[in-house]
């Protein structure tokens, strides 16, 4: 270690931020920041020891409003272009329905946090009256399914309530198709679905 640099770099608040460096004296970078000697920014800042700069700027940077700003715009950012690569289901509803014309829809739904609240309990998870009355539509509709990282134990009652629904919907589909049959004659199985 021939000698110790220090690359002084100004800041919009005017404030000078030093940044030190044990390595040897590297080239000037062209057109770039303008080396000073260690000694001259110590002995401006009244600071001794390059860690203590180090601390000293880190919490400057933390607590610096543009940084703030920009750490919550960079995450809004973040947010957004998410939203574009995720759109909600309900906002893209006329297209996925465009899509989904002609083809068998099966339902896959989340439970913990979407078909139930997200509470304090696993075992206190319940789906509200209105959402089992809407699983219970959408299980006559369509193969219906339920995705859960749950361990099997935990939801036993669940699959108990879904098995009804499954025959519930099953007994709706069949008894919907005999009736379909019955005045249009023969039917292909896709239409009996439409009649949802
Ligand atoms: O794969 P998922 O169906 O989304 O399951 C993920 C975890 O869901 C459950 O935990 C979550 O919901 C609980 C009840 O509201 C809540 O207390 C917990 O904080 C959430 O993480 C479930 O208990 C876990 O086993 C699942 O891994």
């Amino acid at each position: 270690m021939t000698q110790q640099n220090v690359v002084v770099a100004e800041t919009k608040s005017g404030i000078n931020t030093a940044i030190t460096s044990m390595a040897p004296k590297p080239p000037a970078p062209p057109g770039g920041y303008i080396p000073i000697p260690r000694r001259r920014v110590l002995k401006n800042l009244e600071i001794n020891g390059g860690q203590r700069i180090n601390a000293w700027i880190d919490s400057m940077r933390a607590s610096s409003p543009t940084h703030a700003k920009s750490t919550t715009s960079s995450l809004v950012e973040e947010h957004s272009s998410w939203i574009l690569r995720h759109p909600s289901a309900l906002d893209m509803f006329e297209q996925i329905m465009d899509a989904a014309n002609g083809k068998q829809i099966v339902m896959f739904l989340d439970y913990d946090g979407t078909l139930s609240p997200i509470v304090q309990d696993p075992d206190r998870a319940f789906m509200s009256d209105s959402m089992r009355k809407t699983v219970r539509k959408l299980a006559r509709c369509f193969p219906t399914a339920i995705v859960s990282g749950r361990c099997k134990d935990k939801y036993t009652i669940l699959f108990a309530w879904l098995s009804c629904i499954m025959l519930e919907a099953m007994e709706w589909i069949f008894q919907g198709y005999k009736r379909l049959k019955k005045s249009q004659g023969q039917e292909s199985r896709s239409s009996s679905f439409s009649t949802c």
